[in-house]
């Protein structure tokens, strides 16, 4: 397969490393100062593009590419007030688009786990939720797109919980989520809920980034010749 990488940073050097391994080619990297090639002349050749760029970037980048008729797997996180406008416009440009803010089967695991431990926890009233999150010094969003996932899981499944905010929250209808940044520290993210009596935590940990980058590779792999809008947990069949 020949990939095109969006965002040649950390994620995309982990993403080519992989790539290699696993017998793809890279068509074409696109970075900051090249990114006047994003065009369909430069795509013409390209299977599938992965684009882990930032917040402030990937909308822009989804929609050229999906205009270019290239299939676009996404990892960059704060963008997504943005999706529903990209998955309008890939089914009209009949595209393919898989996001997810965590590629790593780990924490696709983990989301699974979480939904059941909320599904187990909605009617016990004595326990208190709360997440944390752990990433490095050169994160741009907080929180984590994990921990908006996570946390939107929590909300859709226990009534009590009406939103979540970025900081130690005091309210009982709010959900805290809180973001700590330290290096070197690849994603940790925890869900806990406590009690007088006793705590329950569950915890992924992230030891490097290769599990995102394998993720964001079998993505890639699957959205080949296909249409539509995808997650992981199509890729993963959970
Ligand atoms: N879904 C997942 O599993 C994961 C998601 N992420 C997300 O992926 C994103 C990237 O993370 P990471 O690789 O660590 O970040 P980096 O900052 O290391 O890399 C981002 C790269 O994108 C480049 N870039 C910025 N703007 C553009 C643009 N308009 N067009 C093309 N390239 C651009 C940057 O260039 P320059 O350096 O010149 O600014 C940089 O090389 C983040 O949003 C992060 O949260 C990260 C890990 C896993
Ligand atoms: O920026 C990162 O590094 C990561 N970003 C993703 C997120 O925002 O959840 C996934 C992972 O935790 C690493």
């Amino acid at each position: 397969m020949q990939i095109a990488l969006i965002g040649y940073g950390k994620m995309g050097q982990a993403i080519e490393k992989i790539a290699l391994e696993r017998g793809h080619t890279i068509g074409l990297k696109i970075d900051v100062d090249n990114r006047h090639e994003l065009n369909e002349e430069k795509l013409a050749s390209i299977n599938v593009a992965i684009e882990f760029t930032s917040p402030h970037s990937a909308f822009d980048n989804i929609m050229d590419l999906l205009k270019c008729k290239v299939p676009v797997v996404c990892g960059s996180t704060g963008w997504l007030d943005k999706k529903e406008a990209v998955d309008e416009y890939c089914l009209q440009q009949q595209g393919a688009f898989l996001y997810a803010s965590n590629f790593s089967v780990g924490v696709n695991i983990f989301f699974e786990l979480n939904k059941k431990l909320a599904e187990l926890m909605a009617h016990q009233t004595e326990y208190r939720a709360s997440m944390e999150e752990i990433h490095h010094t050169q994160k741009k969003d907080a929180p984590s797109g994990t921990a908006v996932t996570l946390a939107e899981q929590i909300l859709h499944t226990i009534p009590l919980y009406k939103n979540w905010v970025n900081h130690a929250s005091g309210k009982a209808d709010e959900l805290s989520i809180i973001s700590e940044r330290i290096d070197p520290a690849p994603g940790t993210h925890k869900v806990k809920y406590a009690s007088a009596i006793d705590d329950i935590e569950i915890i992924h940990t992230a030891h490097s980034r290769t599990g995102f980058a394998t993720g964001a590779v079998m993505a890639a792999e699957f959205l080949q010749g296909k249409r539509g809008i995808y997650g992981m947990k199509d890729v993963l069949g959970l």
